[in-house]
């Protein structure tokens, strides 16, 4: 070959390289580039031994008895993901019920701003976000309601996406971000004019000791909204099936057990919150939120692919092909929670503290 077709040859390939993962790459093109794959605050040489320790400590999640060390394995498990949820997903960490007519996208926003209306925010109040991700939820909230939003979550990248786009978006001064733990907030009792939390509170061991602490923060009369990860009545614990579907989701999402639906408002009230409304957001007519999962299969297995070119070319940190293969593996299990219906990542809950507090 001479060195005219030598020349053309790599051009042609690096093209194709470069085609295959910058342009098909980002799969929502929503700013993150497969070739800025990290482990967030975990530094790449160590992320495939974080991932190990990840794996041994939620592989069998019914068995955690640990509780105090899963906010630690939750935040290792953030540094992970965050960058593959967001090259993948996009900026909001959450499903939503497909609709009809609509987009992703707008079907999110929707999702997002039907909570911000349960929790009737306004401009001028302060509302929370209780396990904030990089923030999505927070930005179109903030946006639609002119309300001031604080977010937290464990994770300190996550702090830091969060930031860098809440100023992308010009939302900085309406959307703040701290990273705590959501057990012990770093905020005074009674200083929230409304809380929300989307598919975050599953991370907590007991859920009561969650509910808790968003009720000492809330002032009293104000709203809490839930979307909650719970196993629905259509779940039955001595199917073999339905017990691997739901561990499956346990082990790829960091979850120390899922709950069952029936024991939300009950804890809710345990905790002294009144609960208005209680429903289960994934039923008919709401359209299957599984689908966009099953239907970006093929764009999975091609971003498998990315993923392993760029961990052989030491772009990706090794260990990062492990991570991804995990996320391969629980799509599947999502998928199956919603097709047999024994799953549901949006069981709402609507709560008031109470005016008057009983002493
Ligand atoms: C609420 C939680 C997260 C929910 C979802 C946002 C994520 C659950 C599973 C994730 C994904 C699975 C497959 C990935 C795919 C293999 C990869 O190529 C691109 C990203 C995925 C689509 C990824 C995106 C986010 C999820 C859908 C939990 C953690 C409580
Ligand atoms: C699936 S993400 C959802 C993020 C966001 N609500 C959204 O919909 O985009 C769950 C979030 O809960 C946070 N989280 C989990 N356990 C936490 C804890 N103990 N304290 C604070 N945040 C926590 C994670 O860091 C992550 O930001």
């Amino acid at each position: 070959m001479d060195s005219l077709s030598l020349f053309c040859t790599g051009a042609l390939l690096a093209g194709g390289l470069y085609w295959f993962v910058c342009v098909l790459g980002p799969a929502e093109r929503k700013g993150k580039r497969a070739s800025d794959l990290s482990g967030g605050s975990i530094s790449a040489e160590k992320v495939q031994d974080s991932y190990k320790q990840y794996w041994s400590f939620f592989r069998r999640p019914k068995e955690i008895e640990t509780a105090e060390k899963v906010p630690d394995f939750v935040d290792t498990f953030y540094n992970l993901v965050t960058d593959i949820y967001e090259w993948g997903w996009g900026q909001s960490f959450h499903f939503s019920p497909s609709i009809r007519g609509k987009s992703h996208r707008e079907a999110t926003r929707l999702h997002e701003e039907m909570a911000v209306d349960l929790i009737e925010a306004k401009s001028g109040d302060k509302i929370l976000d209780v396990g904030c991700g990089v923030g999505g939820p927070m930005r179109a909230i903030a946006s639609h309601s002119r309300a001031n939003v604080v977010g937290i979550t464990i994770n300190e990248y996550q702090v830091k996406r969060a930031k860098i786009h809440n100023k992308k978006a010009g939302l900085d001064s309406l959307c703040d971000v701290v990273c705590g733990n959501f057990l012990e907030m770093p905020f005074p009792d009674n200083s929230f004019d409304g809380a929300y939390s989307i598919e975050a509170t599953c991370h907590a061991p007991k859920l009561n000791e969650v509910y808790a602490e968003i009720f000492r923060v809330l002032k009293p009369g104000a709203l809490y909204v839930s979307y909650e990860w719970v196993t629905t009545e259509k779940f039955v614990s001595e199917n073999s099936e339905h017990v691997e579907i739901i561990q499956g989701i346990e082990r790829g999402d960091a979850l120390p057990g899922l709950r069952s639906y029936a024991d939300i408002a009950e804890t809710a009230k345990n905790v002294g919150f009144e609960v208005i409304k209680e429903r289960d957001l994934a039923q008919p007519p709401a359209g299957p939120w599984w689908s966009r999962l099953k239907m970006g299969r093929l764009a999975y297995w091609r971003n498998h692919v990315v993923v392993t070119v760029l961990s052989a070319l030491g772009i990706a940190p090794k260990g990062t092909v492990d991570v991804h293969e995990m996320l391969f593996k629980t799509a599947d299990f999502l998928t199956r929670g919603g097709d047999t219906g024994i799953f549901s990542p949006m069981h709402m809950i609507l709560c008031r503290k109470p005016k008057e507090q009983e002493k």
